[in-house]
């Protein structure tokens, strides 16, 4: 008997294989197991969880097996005994620990090629861009009048958040998310990129319902027949692509690709046809006061406002195009602006109490025009 999880079976020598009467493979473990397999482990190991907790778990821990699992609570014990400062094992585990520990787990997964990574955007956390919501919504859950698509393009300039909408569809619709630099899959060993392509659709495909999302997939997905490789890595990376996605909707699975790019225009054509990314959405920057607003609201949305300041008294000193990752550096930098005030104020008033409430943390008007000024040539 062989036990072999590092490499596939077609990278092993038929003369080998032959020795083995019959080859199983095991997949990743579907919903369910997984849910299965955790209540086991907590009913062994006498851990107490509520059911709301395990399903918690269950949904944000696609592709993770009995070891991680196993990683997962111990990790969330230590880190209770930590912050609790308790010396017994016995504990009873909070949704922080819990969420504490897939956060380190899947920080140690992203290493590898298309493993599971887990980010909780929320709808709200995306200001503006309302139009682009809908269309990847009604391509998600298709109505009588439009048919479902199988994968959409967004493109646009830098810092739009592209990204960012990426991550709260799959928060949204509680589908998996796997998100893949273009450049990662790319390696220089002959074969091993269109591998590494297989391989991501082969961790989406046991974790269904799944969002595959592909950021920078111009590098991924250059127009065939005009790259400079001499051995056609990317023509066969291209290749390998259209295929896996094919396969995709002849299986009607959950599986919805997303692409990103700056840069349509390099993208293979073959890729954008019906059937795979057959629909390209323009994510823009910010133009008009209203999406400012939006995005300003979205981003300042745990911000403590001083209560005589509107958000609405900022839009017109913004520049006319502004993306939402500059308004993100710009909010940043005025809680910043706020914090230090504030500690500067605290270490001048040490003795008074009033100073050491957290209500001082008030981000005012000010420490937005500062903000404003060190990062935009204001108007
Ligand atoms: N519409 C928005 N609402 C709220 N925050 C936004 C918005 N757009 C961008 N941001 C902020 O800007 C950051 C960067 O955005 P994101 O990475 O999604 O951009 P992108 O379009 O994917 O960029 P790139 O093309 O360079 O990959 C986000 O993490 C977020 O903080």
């Amino acid at each position: 008997m062989l036990n072999n999880e590092q490499l596939p079976r077609e990278e092993l020598s038929p003369v080998f294989l032959r020795l083995f009467l019959q080859s199983q493979q095991v997949g990743n473990l579907s919903k369910i197991n997984r849910e299965q397999l955790l209540k086991w482990i907590l009913k062994r190991d006498s851990v107490a969880l509520d059911n709301i907790m395990i399903k918690t778990i269950v949904d944000h821990t696609s592709g993770f097996n009995y070891t991680n699992y196993m990683t997962l609570l111990l990790l969330a014990v230590k880190n209770h005994m930590s912050v609790h400062n308790i010396k017994s094992t016995d504990v009873i585990l909070e949704e922080s620990d819990i969420m504490l520990s897939i956060e380190k787990i899947n920080l140690v997964f992203t290493k590898s090629i298309g493993a599971p990574s887990v980010q909780v955007v929320k709808w709200d956390d995306v200001g503006g861009l309302i139009n682009v919501k809908e269309e990847i919504m009604s391509a998600l859950k298709p109505s009588t009048f439009n048919m479902r698509r199988s994968g959409i393009l967004l493109y646009g300039p830098p810092g739009t958040g592209k990204t960012l909408l990426a991550k709260a569809v799959a928060t949204e619709c509680k589908y998996n998310f796997l998100s893949i630099k273009g450049p990662e899959l790319l390696n220089m060993y002959i074969g091993q990129s269109e591998a590494n392509v297989r391989e991501v659709f082969n961790k989406a495909r046991s974790a269904v319902p799944c969002i595959l999302f592909f950021d920078e997939l111009d590098s991924l997905a250059p127009k065939r027949g005009q790259n400079g490789d001499s051995g056609g890595v990317g023509d066969r990376v291209v290749s390998q692509l259209l295929t896996e996605m094919d396969g995709m909707t002849s299986e009607n699975q959950q599986i919805f690709v997303l692409g990103a790019t700056n840069r349509p225009d390099l993208i293979d054509s073959a890729l954008l046809r019906p059937g795979r990314l057959d629909k390209s959405v323009y994510v823009g920057g910010c133009n008009d006061k209203e999406s400012k607003l939006h995005v300003l609201r979205a981003l300042t949305k745990k911000f403590n406002l001083n209560s005589n300041f509107h958000l609405n008294d900022l839009i017109n000193h913004l520049p006319d195009q502004v993306t939402g990752a500059e308004l993100y550096g710009m909010c940043h930098n005025a809680w910043l602006n706020c914090a230090r005030r504030v500690i500067k104020k605290r270490l001048t008033h040490i003795n008074d109490e009033q100073c050491a409430t957290d209500e001082n943390l008030l981000v005012t008007e000010e420490d937005f025009m500062k903000a404003m000024s060190e990062s935009f040539i204001l108007k």
